[in-house]
């Protein structure tokens, strides 16, 4: 088992705003946005599309900077990416030409062999893929490259994954697959979960709270604490009438008529 983090500090967002200046005119992408995390909880963002969720993300990641508001995890103050924070993208952004092991260990320079070692073995099981580390990303399938892209950003032990659509590029069935696998992971690792997700379910099945966001400029709408026991029912009375209540942030009744009949 891999050794969980001793104490995770809490994040604290903003209040921040992000200008992206282009040639002849400008976008504000995120205004006034302040958003203070728990450290150990899982955080689901959800809102359409150009709200500024990879934005945000890419700012806490140290990836982006804002327009000078703060970022702070702990008594640190983020400006630029760290081992602190492990990033997943909706594609895996595997290296096509290392095995799984070489992709896994990538950003594990200068650490003793042993380590690096126990360190690829540890995060292989943690994903499932024993047996696979000397395979290349072509022969995977697109959850068991996922999962390699999950290995590749725990294996610095981070205290942040910061997840942006991870599951997005997948079918349905391996993507609730994985939705149940993360939250085995976090259960193992104790990191803080931020996921960026357009799936409603999704939002609510992974998140102790979930944030909606809404567009032009990008600001918080709504945060929703989901105080549903786990593992959660999708099917249940209260896990739906947390899905008509976010539904409601952008529909309504007229306009998605469906998601109302529930
Ligand atoms: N590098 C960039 N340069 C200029 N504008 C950008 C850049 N990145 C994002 N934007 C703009 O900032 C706004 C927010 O984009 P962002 O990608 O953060 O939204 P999003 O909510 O993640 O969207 P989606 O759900 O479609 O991925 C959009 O209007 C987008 O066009």
């Amino acid at each position: 088992m891999v050794a969980a983090t001793a104490r995770i500090e809490d994040l604290r967002i903003g209040p921040l705003s992000k200008t992206y200046r282009l040639s002849a005119s400008s976008v504000l992408a995120l205004k006034d946005v302040s958003l203070d995390i728990a450290g150990g909880s899982f955080v689901s963002i959800i809102g359409s599309s150009g709200c500024g969720k990879s934005t945000l993300l890419r700012i806490i990641a140290g990836l982006e900077p804002s327009d000078g508001g703060p970022v702070r995890l702990g008594g640190r103050t983020i400006e630029r990416p760290g081992l602190d924070r492990g990033f997943v993208f909706q594609e895996h952004r595997l290296l096509p030409w290392l095995t799984v092991a070489a992709n896994i260990a990538f950003g594990l320079k200068g650490l003793p062999k042993d380590e690096i070692r126990d360190r690829i073995e540890a995060h292989l099981k943690l994903v499932g893929l024993e047996g696979f580390a000397n395979a290349y990303p072509a022969q995977l399938s697109g959850g068991m490259a996922q999962r390699v892209a999950i290995a590749r950003a725990l294996v610095n032990k981070p205290e942040v994954l910061l997840l942006d659509e991870p599951f997005g590029a997948l079918d349905a069935l391996t993507r609730i697959q994985m939705q149940q696998e993360i939250l085995r992971i976090w259960d193992v690792e104790q990191t803080t979960m931020i996921l960026v997700t357009h799936d409603i379910d999704e939002a609510i099945f992974l998140g102790d709270e979930v944030i909606v966001m809404s567009a032009r400029p990008g600001t918080i709408k709504k945060r929703l604490s989901v105080n549903l026991p786990r593992p959660r029912d999708r099917t249940s009375a209260d896990f739906l009438a947390f899905r008509r209540e976010i539904y409601r942030e952008f529909f309504t009744e007229a306009e998605a008529p469906f998601a109302y009949v529930i």
